[in-house]
């Protein structure tokens, strides 16, 4: 069965074999802390990452973004904490519009935007406190070298936020000696040492065994609501985009084909996007 083809802005059916649907865009809310209206990136006139994709996110929200390998999920994120610009179209974060955001106030606006990586992407030589600092150098003029050179409030606030991940006694220890679980909490407080709004997260536990993997995806959802936090998280697990996201996007060579509530979607459907083009399950 080959794919539905459809108009821009109408949601193509994820699993052209299982119980195809089209859903209407909903139209972005304004006050949504994040919203694509009709965005296209374009890395070469060839490379099309992103094709007319429009959504936005409900503030203290859970949404998974699930897409084959290439299909356009971290550029979506990049557009949204401002690494990339849109080549059209608009992302607003926060109530800002990116394209038009820079300088102090793009600087500003990413503060309010944590994010969390597959590589975890620690100073493996630093401690883990001095990594969770390391999240505020963005609000600290110049360079810092050695724990003592962050300022002390700003090492009382990351080891509260190694407390909340469970990592208070290992304070001291080297990145590179922790397990790759512990790892990603270190990432995850140094995530939050800002006090950030809303949470990116590329393929947070995509590094982890199936147990740590729960054991973040707990920690991440506890902490987004203790903090009221609106997350978009990349995964490639859909029993894990089923069971902590709120609503599923799913992409699909740069096109939104899935917009869903967890309420809603059915495991087989969200599998759907793991289908090539050609229909046949990816193995
Ligand atoms: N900086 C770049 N320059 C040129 N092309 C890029 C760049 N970043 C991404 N692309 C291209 O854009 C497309 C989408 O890539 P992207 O990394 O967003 O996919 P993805 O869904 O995150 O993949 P994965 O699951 O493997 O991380 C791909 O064709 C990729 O080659």
């Amino acid at each position: 069965m080959s794919l539905i083809s459809t108009p821009r802005n109408t949601i193509q059916a994820a699993a052209p074999q299982t119980d195809a649907r089209l859903t209407e865009v909903q139209q972005p809310a304004a006050e949504s802390p994040l919203v694509m209206q009709d965005v296209i990136k374009q890395f070469a006139p060839s490379t099309t990452a992103l094709d007319s994709v429009s959504f936005s996110v409900e503030e203290s929200s859970f949404t998974v973004l699930l897409g084959l390998s290439g299909s356009g999920k971290s550029t979506l994120l990049r557009l949204v904490n401002g690494l990339h610009m849109p080549t059209s179209g608009t992302v607003k974060v926060l109530g800002q519009d990116i394209s038009a955001t820079r300088g102090r106030k793009l600087r500003a606006l990413r503060r309010d935007i944590g994010m969390v990586f597959q590589q975890f992407h620690l100073v493996g030589s630093m401690t883990a406190l001095e990594n969770v600092c390391s999240g505020a150098l963005g609000a600290l003029n110049g360079p810092r070298v050695g724990l003592f050179t962050y300022p002390k409030k700003l090492r009382e606030a990351a080891l509260e936020q190694l407390e909340r991940v469970g990592l208070a006694d290992q304070r001291f220890q080297r990145a590179d000696t922790l397990s790759g679980g512990q790892q990603q909490r270190v990432a995850v407080a140094r995530a939050l040492v800002q006090r950030p709004k809303i949470l990116l997260a590329d393929e947070p536990v995509a590094s982890l065994d199936p147990e740590s993997s729960h054991q973040i995806m707990t920690l991440i959802n506890q902490i987004a609501k203790e903090d009221r936090l609106t997350v978009l998280c990349t995964l490639h697990q859909v029993n894990l985009a089923m069971e902590w996201g709120d609503r599923i996007l799913g992409l699909r060579q740069g096109e939104l084909v899935l917009d869903e509530s967890t309420d809603t979607l059915s495991t087989e459907e969200a599998m759907g996007i793991y289908q090539s083009v050609s229909g046949r399950p990816v193995v």
